[in-house]
This record gives structure tokens, C-alpha cells and sequence, in this order.
């Protein structure tokens, strides 16, 4: 039988923490621990591999560097939080040019400087084979208010910011054409969506400005599965509407027929889900209106076992944590 990745990683998962300081460890976007009496601080790591995550013909070493940051950031949006500081490092095959290492790091600084974040140092190792790249990011959030998946509770409505499974559409093209291939202007768009996803920090401190506390998770493996992951955290089960689930207009035009998959199950969208309380929807719809994303509900979280169905016109469908697995590809 095949490894799951999720299955493995609570293995893995000590018992107790020796230090008191620790808020939440193992289980959910980043880990949250207190430093002061004013900020939480969040502290999280995620790496991009050569073939698994890019291919030197779907990304630019620029893309690389921006990504690599970017799917970081986006775990302290999901807490509510602000990023601060980074590490990086990075294991290089000698297939890979000074140039395209530049490159790297400008994509990555460029995003840096935008948020106003500190590389605070790395590792530099050689690799036998693909290049690895790994950001360490630190983020602080107000004392006691990360937003945290288990915060879901039965009643509560599911919302998301814009739409999902436009870079899976972008991943696609770029694997049958090459980034330098000719895209039409919608294309380039979900071209760019892969490449360059923006983390939504703004909207997630706007969310974090809701009392009481709101669940948050970013979207790296699909919406399917995240949705899982916060039933999971909050013992609720969510139901989704499908009339509600936003469609994007670059997909909508695309001459693929399913993009119901890359809806649910593409990954790497980096917008966020969450829950929240019907009576603070008003508040969340304004806060989030003062930023660049759209808001929509999608469904409700209920009582019962942890998970996902998808409520259609004629039928219910379980939605599986069949997102992105790395031990199940
Ligand atoms: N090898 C590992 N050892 C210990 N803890 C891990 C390991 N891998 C992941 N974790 C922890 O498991 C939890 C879930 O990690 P996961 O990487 O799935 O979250 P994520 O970063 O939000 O998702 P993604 O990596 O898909 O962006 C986090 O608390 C993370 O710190
Ligand atoms: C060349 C190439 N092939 C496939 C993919 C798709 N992909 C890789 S990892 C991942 C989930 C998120 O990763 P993680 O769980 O590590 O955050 C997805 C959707 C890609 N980006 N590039
Ligand atoms: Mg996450
Ligand atoms: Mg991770
Ligand atoms: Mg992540």
C-alpha cells in the first residue's frame, strides 16, 4: 500500500512539548508560539523541488525564487499573521548557471522587499541531482489570535477568496507548451497564476480582525483536501454548495472539459478558505472588500464526522483529501 504524506506526518507527531511556550506544534499552516506580550510569533518551512514542483521549462529561476517565498507567506496569511524575517537553503546541481541563481534570489527578494522581509540567512549545499529550495519564514501575529483550523464550528459559513484550479489550468499549459510557448492573453493569465502566486496577506489580516477567532487555511494541495484538513481539526463536517463554487472566466473558456478537478483538486491556488460565524459575515465581507480579492461562500460546516461533501442540483458527492499527495503520486 502506497504512504500518505498526512497519514505519516501525525506519526510523527510527538506526544507532549517540553516548552510551555508552545501554542500549537505539529497540525496546522505554521507553528505559533509566544514570545512577548504584545505578538505570537509563527514560524514555518515549506521547499520546492526540481520535477516535483518545477521543471526548468514551466519556471523561470525568477518564478522559482518568487514562488519559493511566496508558498511560505501564504502559511503566515493563513494564521492571520505578518511575515518578517527568512532563511533559505538551497541544494544546487552543477546543471544549474550562476545566472539562473541570480535569478532565484532576485524573484525572491523582489517579493521580499514587497512585504518588507528580512533574509536573515540560509545554507548553500551541491546536489547529485535537481535543485532543491528550501525558505524558512518567521511571522508574528497579536497575542492569542492565530487563526487556527480548528476554530471551525457547526453553523459556521465556508468561504473562500477568488477562485481555485486556475494554476493546475496553468501547469497544464505550461507542460504541453514550455513557458516560452505562445499563450493567448486568458492563458498567460493561468500561466501566470502558477508561476507567480500571491500570497493574500491583507486578506488575512483582515480576516484576523474578527472576534471571535475565524478557522483559516491556505490552499497547496487543493481545495478538496484543505477542506478536509479543517473538518479534520475541528471535528465538523463541512458540506459545499455547488451553484456557489466561483468558476473563473479563464476556465470557463478553456477547451478542457473537466475543470471541476483543477477546482477541487489542482493545488497550488494559494488563496485561502476558512470559516466563519453567519452573524460576522457582514464584518469579514467588509474587511475583505478594502483588499484585491473577491469573497465568496461555498458552503456551511455542520456537526458530525469529519467530512467534505459536495451538495450538487441532483446528487451529494464526497470530496476525498485526494489533493496533492507527495507519497501517492
Ligand atoms: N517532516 C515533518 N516533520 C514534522 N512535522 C512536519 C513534517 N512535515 C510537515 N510537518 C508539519 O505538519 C503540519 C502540516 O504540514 P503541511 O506541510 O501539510 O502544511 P502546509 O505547509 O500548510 O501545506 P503545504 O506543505 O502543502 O503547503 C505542519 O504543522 C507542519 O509543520
Ligand atoms: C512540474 C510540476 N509538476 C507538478 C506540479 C504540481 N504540484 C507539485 S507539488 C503540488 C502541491 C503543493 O506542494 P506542497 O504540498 O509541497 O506544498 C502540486 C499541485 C508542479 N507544480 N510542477
Ligand atoms: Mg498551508
Ligand atoms: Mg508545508
Ligand atoms: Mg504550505
Amino acid at each position: 500500500m502506497p504512504r500518505d504524506e498526512f497519514v505519516w506526518i501525525n506519526k510523527q507527531r510527538p506526544s507532549k512539548y517540553f516548552d510551555s511556550h508552545i501554542i500549537e506544534g505539529i497540525g496546522d499552516d505554521t507553528a505559533v508560539y509566544s514570545s512577548s506580550d504584545d505578538f505570537d510569533e509563527l514560524l514555518c518551512v515549506d521547499t520546492l523541488i526540481e520535477d516535483i514542483h518545477f521543471k526548468k521549462s514551466t519556471m523561470a529561476p525568477e518564478d522559482i525564487g518568487h514562488k519559493a517565498l511566496a508558498v511560505n507567506i501564504s502559511d503566515i496569511a493563513a494564521m492571520g499573521g505578518i511575515p518578517t524575517y527568512y532563511m533559505v537553503a538551497i541544494a544546487v546541481p552543477t546543471t544549474w548557471s550562476d545566472d539562473e541563481l541570480e535569478g532565484i534570489y532576485r524573484g525572491m527578494t523582489e517579493l521580499g522587499i514587497r512585504y518588507k522581509m528580512d533574509m536573515i540567512g540560509g545554507d548553500t549545499v551541491s546536489s547529485p541531482r535537481g535543485l532543491m529550495i528550501s525558505v524558512t519564514v518567521r511571522g508574528k501575529v497579536e497575542k492569542g489570535r492565530a487563526l487556527l483550523r480548528k476554530n471551525a464550528k457547526p453553523g459556521d459559513l465556508v468561504f473562500l477568496t477568488n477562485t481555485t484550479g486556475r494554476s493546475a489550468a496553468g501547469l497544464s499549459l505550461l507542460l504541453d507548451k514550455g513557458r516560452h510557448g505562445r499563450f493567448s492573453m486568458q492563458e498567460s493569465e493561468l500561466v501566470q497564476t502558477h508561476q507567480r502566486p500571491e500570497p493574500r496577506v491583507q486578506e488575512g489580516r483582515a480576516a484576523a480582525k474578527i472576534d471571535p477567532l475565524i478557522s483559516l487555511n491556505d490552499i497547496s494541495d487543493g481545495l478538496a483536501s484543505e477542506l478536509n484538513e479543517l473538518a479534520e481539526a475541528s471535528n465538523t463536517s463541512i458540506e459545499l454548495w455547488e451553484t456557489h463554487i466561483p468558476i473563473a472566466k479563464e476556465l470557463k473558456n478553456f477547451p478542457e472539459k473537466n475543470y471541476w478537478d483543477w477546482i477541487f483538486y489542482g493545488g497550488e491556488d494559494f488563496e485561502l478558505v476558512g470559516t466563519v460565524r453567519e452573524s460576522d459575515w457582514p464584518i469579514l465581507e467588509n474587511e475583505i472588500e478594502k483588499t484585491e480579492s473577491q469573497l465568496y461562500v461555498i458552503g456551511r460546516v455542520l456537526e458530525g464526522n469529519p467530512l467534505v461533501t459536495l451538495l450538487g442540483e441532483k446528487r451529494k458527492t464526497i470530496l476525498e483529501k485526494k489533493g496533492y499527495n507527495h507519497f501517492k503520486q
